[in-house]
């Protein structure tokens, strides 16, 4: 795990500019599977994206962001494949912790997440539960590694739609710690449902939640078992 030094304001701004490439990296994405301009137009913007993919790569990390101290000393991981400002392939996914110590987040699907016709792609919904539930087991102070994921797709999930997704921890035995989760329509039908078991890897015990020392983290710390 990489704890980088809290941020100066120059690397805030650095920072932004790759949030909104991010931003930009997605729309082009959505634009790449809905287009239906010729085959020549086809075929000069991938020569163009070629020379731009060529530009970013002239000075290259070795892996992407990963969690991070940002401003106050909030934890944060803008390279997270789901929920990661700076990361195109994420949505990306904004989760609430509630009072209760669950977990929420509002999103909505794009052409990008196709799978079967008109609706979501099934790993695309277990990814999303999967974040969803690691999320509720750390904001009950149990942060783990999925161990294992068990999905019901009840209803084919839409995209292009607003969704809003709940997940809340159940239980812990030792390293072990359950939660549930569901995709609904904003009037609670359930589309996919997800239980899932995650395991405190024994490392992470006695350390705050995307910290190294327990402080300053915003997030509950490991809890004691
Ligand atoms: C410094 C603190 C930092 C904290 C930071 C947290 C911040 C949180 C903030 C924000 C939330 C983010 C949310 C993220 C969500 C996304 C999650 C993912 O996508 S995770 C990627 C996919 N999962 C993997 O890659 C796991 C790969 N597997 C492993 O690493 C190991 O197998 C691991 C850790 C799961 C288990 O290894 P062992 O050596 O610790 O396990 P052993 O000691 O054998 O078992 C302990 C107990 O767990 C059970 N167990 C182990 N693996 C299991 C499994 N796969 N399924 C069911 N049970 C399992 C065992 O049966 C045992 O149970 P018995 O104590 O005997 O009752």
């Amino acid at each position: 795990m990489t704890i980088d030094v809290t941020p100066t304001e120059d690397a805030e701004a650095r920072l932004a500019a790759l949030v909104e490439l991010s931003r930009r990296a997605r729309a082009l994405a959505d634009a790449v599977v809905l287009t239906d301009v010729p085959e020549s137009e086809v075929t000069a913007v991938a020569a163009e994206l070629a020379a731009l993919t060529e530009r970013l790569g002239a000075l290259r990390r070795e892996s992407p962001r990963s969690f991070e101290l940002g401003p106050g000393g909030v934890p944060r991981n803008v390279g997270n494949a789901v929920t990661g400002s700076a990361n195109p392939h994420a949505l990306p996914l904004v989760v609430r912790v509630t009072p209760e110590r669950t977990v929420r987040a509002e999103l909505s699907f794009r052409p990008v997440h196709a799978g079967p016709p008109a609706s979501v792609h099934g790993g695309v919904s277990a990814m999303i539960l999967d974040h969803l539930l690691g999320e509720a087991v750390a904001a009950a102070g149990f942060p783990g590694v999925t161990g294992t994921l068990t999905l019901r797709y009840r209803r084919p999930v839409p995209y292009g739609e607003p969704l809003v997704a709940t997940a809340e921890y159940t239980r812990s035995e030792g390293r072990k710690t359950w939660a549930e989760g569901r995709i609904a329509l904003p009037d609670g039908t359930a589309l996919a449902e997800a239980s899932g078991l995650f395991v405190t890897p024994a490392g992470w015990l006695g350390r705050g939640a995307g910290d190294e020392t327990g402080s300053k983290s915003g997030q509950a710390p490991v809890r004691e078992r």
